[in-house]
């Protein structure tokens, strides 16, 4: 009988993973999203240490600003740089409270998008482990998740073409009608994001670069949310009707998010090529 007795250990990790499960939004294979998962307070020091870095640190795309922090992600792995300890401290937090990472956290890409600014459906790459977690700072945004174009052509559903790194999987997968189909999640400053399983293998995600942002089909927007535009006033966020009773968000200050994931192979020196 004594394989029923779980440990403390044991039984710490049950309820850490059963709370999670608290968190599941939407229908599709698994999205997690935690509210106020830091503090106002841990917020604003996070946002210092980001803009506390160098200049020379943030590499400016098209659409938005980015730092890398862990490393250079290589098509051979990682070549690693250890994570500063404001970083380690916030995605060890990440690793131990979700068990979802095979290993700790050792890379993080913290994006910045000013109101009209957006990134590309797309697909995280190969080399990192098939989950990932987003830390909203600063302002809200929805993210929208459409099913990978060889899914979509399997089972007729439809989806906003409009793909970066997009690469084509193999034409194995299972589909039942109606499995895939597109839905959104509407991501408030302090939440976290986790997904991983189908949305994260047979999904693309994107954040339309438009400044105001439909989400009455966003999986947590709940009644409360959408009953009027008083419901959550957070800086940054304006939740408005339009005419015909759409619920929208508006988009009015800069929002951060931090990307963290496991690359899975590492090498701590430069390889000779
Ligand atoms: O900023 C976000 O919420 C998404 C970022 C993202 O998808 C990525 O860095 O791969
Ligand atoms: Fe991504």
């Amino acid at each position: 009988m004594d394989e029923f007795i779980l440990s403390r250990e044991e039984e710490e990790k049950e309820k850490l993973i059963i709370d999670l499960n608290n968190f599941v939004v939407g229908s599709v294979p698994t999205v997690f999203y935690i509210p106020e998962y830091v503090t106002a307070a841990e917020e604003q020091q996070l946002l210092n240490h980001i803009y506390q870095a160098p200049i020379s640190k943030w590499k400016s795309l098209k659409n938005r600003r980015l730092q890398n922090w862990g490393g250079v992600v290589h098509e051979k792995g990682l070549l690693a740089q250890d994570l500063p300890p404001w970083l380690k401290e916030i995605t060890h937090r990440i690793y131990e409270e979700s068990r979802l990472f095979p290993s700790a956290i050792n890379h993080v890409l913290i994006n910045e998008y000013l109101p009209d600014q957006g990134i590309m459906p797309h697909q995280d790459g190969p080399a990192y482990a098939p989950v990932v977690a987003i830390l909203s700072l600063g302002s809200s945004i929805v993210m929208d998740f459409v099913p990978h174009p060889s899914v979509e052509k399997a089972t007729g559903t439809s989806a906003n073409n409009n793909n970066e790194d997009v690469s084509l999987k193999p034409a194995h997968m299972e589909v039942n009608s109606g499995e895939y189909l597109p839905f959104s999640v509407v991501l408030m400053p302090r939440s976290l994001l986790i997904f991983k399983d189908t949305a994260y293998s047979d999904y693309l995600h994107g954040i339309k670069d438009c400044e105001n942002q439909p989400c009455d089909e966003a999986v947590n927007v709940t009644d409360g949310l959408k009953s009027d535009g008083r419901a959550q006033p957070v800086s940054g966020l304006k939740i408005y009707r339009e005419g015909g009773g759409e619920t929208a968000i508006h988009r009015t200050a800069t929002r951060v998010s931090l990307t963290c994931r496991v690359v899975t192979r590492v090498h701590k020196h430069l390889i000779k090529l």
